[in-house]
């Protein structure tokens, strides 16, 4: 379980997020929804402790966020757009996530598989397209099997087969009973991947529950026309 209790935080004189109340639930996929700039990577890196929150609280499997990062291990994170040590060999890199961590891997070499990353293996990271740099993110964010996972836009940039085995993969995870969070402005790619959507306006919650809640309560039957409904709304 994810608690999030009136969580500020703003760069500057921008507030971005404007005191979020949250609760994610434990084994069950939840989409983070809103406009560009609505300061949905912001809460998922405050999750992170990448991001220092200026109050409120976040408590992640029993575990309060003071400073204490080890509740970490427990979570898998693809970056929107990650940066790593770009003349680093990308089967380097993933020595390295072990080193550091002091672990093997629990399903690399099935993730390399089924990401189509074995040519890639040997190449620089500052040599793979846009697409493959994703995939070798998404890889790092499952090998070591973390009971929660977070992936900010996941599919942005790959071509529709790498997208549907990711997907397929995605959905694996969320059966085996991980919590899954995900930002996407994809919302057909979220009506099949998640149960929950947060909609976050401005730094604001407008919108927490189940789809199929938001859906029969706009009258919709597509996702993408509920999150527009609420746009619409006065006020938003
Ligand atoms: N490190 C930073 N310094 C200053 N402003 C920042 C920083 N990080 C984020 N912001 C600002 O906070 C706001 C929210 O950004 P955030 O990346 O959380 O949005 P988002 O909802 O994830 O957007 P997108 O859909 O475009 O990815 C934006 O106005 C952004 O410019």
């Amino acid at each position: 379980m994810i608690y999030v209790n009136n969580l500020k935080k703003a760069f500057g004189s921008q507030q971005v997020l404007k005191g979020l109340n949250l609760t994610i639930p434990e084994g069950q996929s939840t989409g983070i929804v809103g406009p560009n700039g609505a300061g949905k990577t912001t809460l998922i890196k405050t999750m992170l402790g990448l991001v220092k929150a200026d109050s409120g609280d976040i408590t992640i499997n029993n575990i309060r966020l003071n400073g204490n990062y080890e509740y970490r291990r427990n979570i898998g994170y693809m970056p929107q757009q990650a940066r790593y040590p770009e003349q680093m060999a990308v089967n380097d890199l993933f020595g390295l996530m072990q080193h550091l961590r002091g672990e093997d891997p629990v399903y690399l070499d099935e993730l390399i598989e089924e990401f189509d990353l074995n040519k890639e293996l040997q190449k620089s990271l500052r040599a793979l397209s846009g697409g493959n740099r994703q995939k070798v993110g998404a890889a790092i964010a499952m090998m070591f099997n973390p009971s929660i996972l977070f992936f900010d836009e996941p599919t942005a940039g790959l071509d529709p087969r790498s997208s549907y085995i990711f997907k397929e993969r995605i959905q694996k995870e969320k059966e085996s009973g991980k919590t899954v969070l995900i930002t996407s402005h994809i919302m057909s790619e979220l009506e099949q991947l998640v149960d929950h959507v947060v909609f976050i306006l401005e730094g604001e919650i407008k919108y927490y529950g189940r789809i199929d809640d938001l859906l029969k309560e706009n009258r919709q039957e597509r996702l993408e026309g509920a999150i527009a409904k609420l746009m619409e709304e006065p006020g938003s």
